[in-house]
């Protein structure tokens, strides 16, 4: 796997399910590192002066996807900041392609109770706005089925961490950590099962 040198100018973007807390994560991370946080889901909703929601009802899934593909095209130009995707940035392969050309993919992976746990509770909050896709019917059936159709496509990230041990927080804080250790460009980190390295958080320095 080609892994990146200097950090510095890379962007680090977040990937993984709806919920596993890439828009949270992303925004604590940037503050932490003093980089410019972009969030996929955000700068659409702000183009089309409307709701995820609203946009999937009136003109479709694929016409999100487009935009969705425009918009990270347009943000893997950007150098050194936070990017957090929207949950599908995965389905279109051009995405991964284009995000991978100056950014550090870091998969937030988190089991469908956590993920249900964060986003218990949402249909009070604006975030019910942006899912869609777990809507329609079943919530949780719906989010099994979509996590299996994408546990392959989620694989392409460099590294992952598991964030169900930890809070949003503390996840923003062991990715400052891995970066400032250099660990993401010293290869340290144990290679997965899968394509990328797995991010082992060492909990003596999180602030419990
Ligand atoms: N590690 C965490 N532990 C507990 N709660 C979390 C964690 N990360 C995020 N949350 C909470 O989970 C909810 C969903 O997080 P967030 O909106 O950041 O997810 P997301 O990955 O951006 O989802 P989407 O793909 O739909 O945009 C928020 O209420 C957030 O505060
Ligand atoms: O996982 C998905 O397909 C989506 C996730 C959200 O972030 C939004 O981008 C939208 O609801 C689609
Ligand atoms: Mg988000």
């Amino acid at each position: 796997m080609d892994m990146m040198d200097n950090l510095l100018g890379k962007n680090i973007v977040l990937i993984d399910f709806m919920g596993v807390g890439k828009t949270t994560v992303g925004n604590l991370l940037s503050k932490k590192l003093g980089r410019g946080f972009f969030d996929c889901d955000d700068i659409i909703m702000e183009r089309c002066a409307m709701k995820i929601k609203d946009i999937f009802k009136i003109y479709g899934e694929k016409y999100f996807r487009e935009m969705e593909k425009g918009v990270l095209a347009e943000l893997s130009e950007r150098k050194g900041v936070v990017i957090a995707t929207g949950g599908g940035a995965v389905l279109n392969p051009e995405n991964i392609e284009k995000l991978k050309i100056n950014g550090l993919l870091v998969r937030l992976k988190a089991s469908p109770w956590k993920i249900m746990s964060n986003i218990s509770g949402y249909a009070e909050s604006q975030s019910c706005d942006s899912r869609p896709l777990l809507d329609e019917g079943d919530k949780l059936g719906n989010m099994l089925r979509l996590m299996h159709e994408r546990e392959g496509l989620y694989r392409c990230c460099h590294y992952e961490l598991f964030t169900d041990p930890f809070s949003a927080e503390e996840v923003s804080a062991i990715i400052t950590q891995y970066l400032s250790e250099g660990h993401f460009s010293k290869k340290r980190s144990k290679e997965s099962k899968y394509h990328g390295y797995s991010i082992e958080p060492n909990h003596s320095w999180l602030p419990f």
